[in-house]
């Protein structure tokens, strides 16, 4: 299939937005050097993803290509992010989910080295940005996973948590994915979640 046949609006807006959240990870340090990958689902079904190796600050229209729900290109010789499939496990167990982001931290990376398999937030206002929360008194987990190099591999050991995961996961050393609806809500839990991580951090250095 070639890109032309996505309504041509439906693309080029997933394009817009990529660039955008792209831009704006960066602008809170969250995709340093070439980490982070960014992904739309088109109304078709298949994906509009980031191009794997290029900055996710400084993406330009040809920094983001077309995958097939499985992750392969659209467009032969097209290389997809490096964890193309974790975006495309997140879409297949979701069928709300329409943004998709990764970015690498320095609280969700130094965090999650700390050790446990998950973070629990509790007591804070912002936890209500993630869905289904509206109290602070609530206990959000948020799961830690081992990193590992082979994708496939680290989305089998993802997939059974996925269910009731409302604020996302993080990868060990690593970062975080967190998703919604459409780009502007997956940003939002993003934020908020990263927002989170970032006290938990202040706040074990002052103990
Ligand atoms: C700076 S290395 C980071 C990568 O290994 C990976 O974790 C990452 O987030 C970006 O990979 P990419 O293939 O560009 O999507
Ligand atoms: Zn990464």
């Amino acid at each position: 299939m070639d890109k032309a046949v996505f309504p041509a609006g439906a693309y080029c807006r997933a394009v817009e937005q990529i660039i955008a959240a792209g831009r704006r990870m960066d602008r809170f340090g969250w995709v340093p050097a070439t980490a982070g990958n960014i992904s739309i689902r088109l109304p078709d079904g298949n994906l509009a993803i980031t191009r794997s190796g290029g900055h996710k600050g400084l993406l330009g229209t040809d920094g983001v290509i077309c995958v097939d729900a499985a992750g392969s290109p659209l467009t032969t010789g097209d290389r997809p992010s490096a964890e193309t499939l974790l975006h495309c496990q997140i879409y297949a167990h979701d069928p709300r989910a329409g943004a998709v982001l990764h970015g690498h931290s320095v609280a969700s990376t130094v965090l999650s080295r700390l050790g446990g398999d998950a973070l629990v937030l509790e007591n804070y206002e912002v936890q209500k940005v993630f869905a289904g929360q509206n109290t602070h008194a609530a206990r959000v987990r948020v799961p830690i996973f081992d990193n590992d190099q082979d994708i496939a591999r680290l989305s089998g050991v993802v997939a059974p948590h996925l269910d009731g995961m409302c604020a996302g996961y993080i990868i060990r050393g690593h970062g975080v994915y967190a998703w919604g609806a459409d780009m502007d809500a997956a940003l939002a839990r993003l934020e908020g979640l990263e927002f989170l991580l970032a006290c938990e951090l202040e706040e074990r250095k002052l103990r």
